[in-house]
């Protein structure tokens, strides 16, 4: 259950370059500006059908280039999907998926899941609850099929109830029956999240002990409305306060997951390096789950591994790693700090990357 062969075709510096990852450990070395986060950036764009870095997709294309391509054959038991996408200037998106052309991009991350860890991942902690929004939406979508006919009509219908709050409604007669509807769906959509929350947090449990043992971290589910009252009430209520200000207030796109260390909002108690592990414990927790309830496996792609932590937490970082049995690839500027790192892990291959080539691969 792995990416066997990744290609990349125009992609930010890379003219051309065919790699043939291993199920395990796959460490992409090479100094900087060399291509190594383009390499996950062009995976997260087959995953996901965008960047991490832009949200201008045309940026990675190949300078002086039309467009870009990605292929991937990705390992499925005694199966392999082959992935295809195309991207031009104008926005064009031409996808393949095992010979078909998918209706729509979420087949390919139901092929292709991952998950990514970068310097900036400190989001899913620091930054606004969309972040962590999108933490569980993620978890959601992978292990219940009901979860993105949901949330696309939780969505559709807010856009429609945002849209009828900016004409300026006399009464909310003209509200009533949409709220109905976006309540009912609301209702599901938050029903799916729950459950999901309570299923990570003994999947949780274990990956906070191997990486942050001295501390409690607790995790609440805060649905995005007074939980004690039905949301077609509260809206009801809320209807002058949206009416003047032209949005909706309460409903689950206010969703939130309160993340406390000892009791205290972890943003403002951990380290940078502790940020860092918290935010692989919660993912390698996301990913332990998907393996045990849909028997999935996660492809990580994690950028600067070594950043922020010490030898030991990098080494616990890379056995908690190992032990998930997930693929994951990593990126560091410097040899010798990978080769600490996975020194007792026994599935590991290293790539050199320089100026958009590949200089072979070892292990
Ligand atoms: N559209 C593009 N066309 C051509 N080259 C590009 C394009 N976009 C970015 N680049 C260049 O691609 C190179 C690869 O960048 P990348 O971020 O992958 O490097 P890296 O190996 O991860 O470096 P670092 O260790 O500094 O993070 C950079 O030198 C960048 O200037």
């Amino acid at each position: 259950m792995s990416v066997s062969r990744f290609a990349l075709e125009r992609f930010r510096n890379i003219d051309s370059l065919q790699l043939e990852p291993g199920p395990g450990f796959n460490c992409i070395v090479g100094p900087n500006g060399s291509g190594k986060t383009a390499i996950l950036e062009g995976l997260h764009f087959l995953g996901l059908g965008r960047s991490f870095r832009t949200h201008q997709a045309a940026r990675a294309i190949q300078d002086g280039q039309g467009d870009f391509l990605l292929f991937a054959r990705k390992e499925e038991g005694d199966r392999a999907h082959q992935l295809g996408m195309q991207r031009d200037r104008a926005g064009n998106l031409s996808l393949r998926l095992d010979g078909e052309n998918p209706d729509r991009l979420a087949a390919f991350a139901e092929v292709l899941p991952l998950q990514l860890i970068t310097p900036e991942s400190f989001d899913l902690l620091t930054g606004g609850p969309a972040n962590r929004r999108q933490f569980i939406d993620w978890g959601v979508f992978h292990v219940e099929s009901a979860f993105l006919g949901c949330w696309s009509r939780v969505k559709r219908l807010l856009k429609q109830r945002n849209a009828l709050l900016k004409r300026r409604p006399k009464r909310y007669d003209e509200l009533s029956y949409w709220d109905g509807e976006f309540a009912r769906y609301s209702g599901q959509l938050t029903a799916l999240r729950q459950a999901y929350v309570a299923e990570l947090l003994p999947a949780l449990a274990p990956m906070l002990e191997r990486l942050l043992p001295q501390y409690q971290v607790s995790l609440e589910f805060a649905q995005g409305w007074d939980k004690s009252l039905p949301l077609d009430g509260v809206l009801q209520q809320q209807f002058e306060r949206d009416q003047a200000l032209g949005f909706t207030q309460a409903g689950p796109h206010k969703a939130d997951l309160r993340i406390k260390v000892d009791g205290i909002p972890v943003q403002e108690f951990f380290s940078r390096g502790e940020l860092k592990l918290l935010v692989c414990a919660l993912k390698l927790a996301q990913a332990a789950l998907l393996k045990d309830k849909r028997q999935r496996q996660v492809s990580f792609l994690i950028d600067d591994l070594p950043a922020e932590l010490d030898g030991d937490k990098r080494l616990a970082l890379t056995t908690a790693l190992a032990d998930t049995q997930a693929q994951v690839f990593v990126t560091a500027i410097d040899a010798d700090k990978v080769d600490d790192m996975v020194a007792p892990l026994s599935d590991v291959r290293l790539f050199h990357v320089k100026q958009g080539r590949l200089g072979g691969a070892d292990g």
